[in-house]
């Protein structure tokens, strides 16, 4: 098992890598890569950590052999956020950064899973499709954009919320990855009650967590650690329907079959080829049909962005 990490001396790509480096499957290799001159530096930091995972580190003009033969290629490189912007501010700098990277994936590993964390989310997954069908190998089932965090932060703050264990606590997040096109589905999580006010608050901090983080980190950037997690769950899952584990489940952005948007965020069965089954989301309360219907529009016209970039 090959897993290319591209922006891999960021924020987000360091964390990702210390988590690949410990947790992939033993033989597996973990190729880094980056246009920071720190990069082969972070690779034989984590070489250091006595696991059976071999790490390289590729700069700036080692794309190439970087993607060579890679299973997986997780995309956290680009601009983060700083507190004011809104995640399609960063849309003018990390398109032709997602382009580039896309480019070099189809001609390097045009079968391999690709995750997608460069923000604008809603935007850049299109650009990564549209660089695919222009090779003429693009697979719906493969191109992945990475909205895991917004699950496992909608875990954690009902877990909180309502003093449960962390582990046991399920949540489906349908649609997209920036303000209100983030749905946290709390009327299907099992064996909880909550007040329309517990709603209301609860889906407006879930999808306004990216901010809170901003707003923290006061001008240093976005959710990284946390981010970091959320990535090595999501690729631990594409790891373990790779190799043939049945019913790994989870939720993704992807050109998938819910009627919504072209793209959006729905449950996904993971197998050998990717998405083995597009899975429905089941039946949403008032409250969510309507914040479903509200802001169509808005990711609508973010997937635009991402396509007309291409055009
Ligand atoms: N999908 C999600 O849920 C989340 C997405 N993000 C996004 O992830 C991205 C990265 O965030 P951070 O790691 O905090 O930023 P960062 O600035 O710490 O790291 C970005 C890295 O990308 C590298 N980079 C820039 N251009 C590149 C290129 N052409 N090829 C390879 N590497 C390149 C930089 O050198 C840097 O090391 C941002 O766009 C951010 O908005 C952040 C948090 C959550
Ligand atoms: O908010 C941001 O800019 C980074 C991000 O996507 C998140 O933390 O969900």
């Amino acid at each position: 098992m090959k897993v290319a990490v591209l922006g891999a001396a960021g924020g987000i790509g360091q964390a990702l890598s210390l988590l690949l480096k410990n947790g992939l499957p033993a033989g597996s290799e973990l190729a880094l890569y980056d246009v920071a001159p720190v990069v082969p530096g972070v690779a034989v930091d984590l070489s250091h950590i006595p696991t059976a995972v071999k790490v390289a580190g590729y700069g700036k003009d080692d794309l190439d052999p970087a993607l060579a033969g890679a299973d997986i290629v997780l995309i956290p490189a680009g601009m983060p956020r700083k507190p004011g912007m809104d995640r399609a501010d960063l849309f003018n700098v990390n398109a032709s950064i997602v382009r580039t990277l896309a480019e070099g994936i189809v001609k390097n590993c045009p079968k391999a899973f690709v995750g997608v964390i460069t923000n604008p989310v809603n935007g850049t997954v299109p650009i990564v499709r549209e660089v695919f069908k222009k090779a003429g190998t693009y697979d719906a089932a493969r191109v992945f954009g990475v909205t895991t965090l917004d699950v496992i932060r909608a875990e954690t703050f009902i877990a909180e919320l309502k003093g449960l264990d962390v582990s046991e606590v399920k949540v489906p997040v349908i649609g997209g990855h920036s303000g209100t096109t983030i749905l946290p589905l709390l009327s299907q999580v099992a064996g909880v009650e909550f007040s329309d006010e517990e709603v209301a608050s609860l889906t407006k901090r879930i999808q306004n967590a990216g901010t809170e983080v901003v707003e923290a980190k006061a001008g240093g950037g976005s959710a990284t650690l946390s981010m970091g997690a959320a990535a090595a769950r999501f690729c631990f899952s594409l790891v373990k329907g790779l190799q043939g584990e049945e019913n790994v489940l989870e939720y993704a952005y992807v050109e998938g079959n819910t009627g919504d948007a072209e793209f959006f965020a729905q449950p996904i069965r993971l197998g050998k080829n990717g998405v083995e089954e597009l899975l429905p989301y089941g039946e949403l309360s008032a409250f969510e049909q309507k914040a479903k219907d509200d802001m169509l529009a808005t990711l609508e016209k973010d997937i635009k962005e991402g396509v007309d970039f291409m055009a």
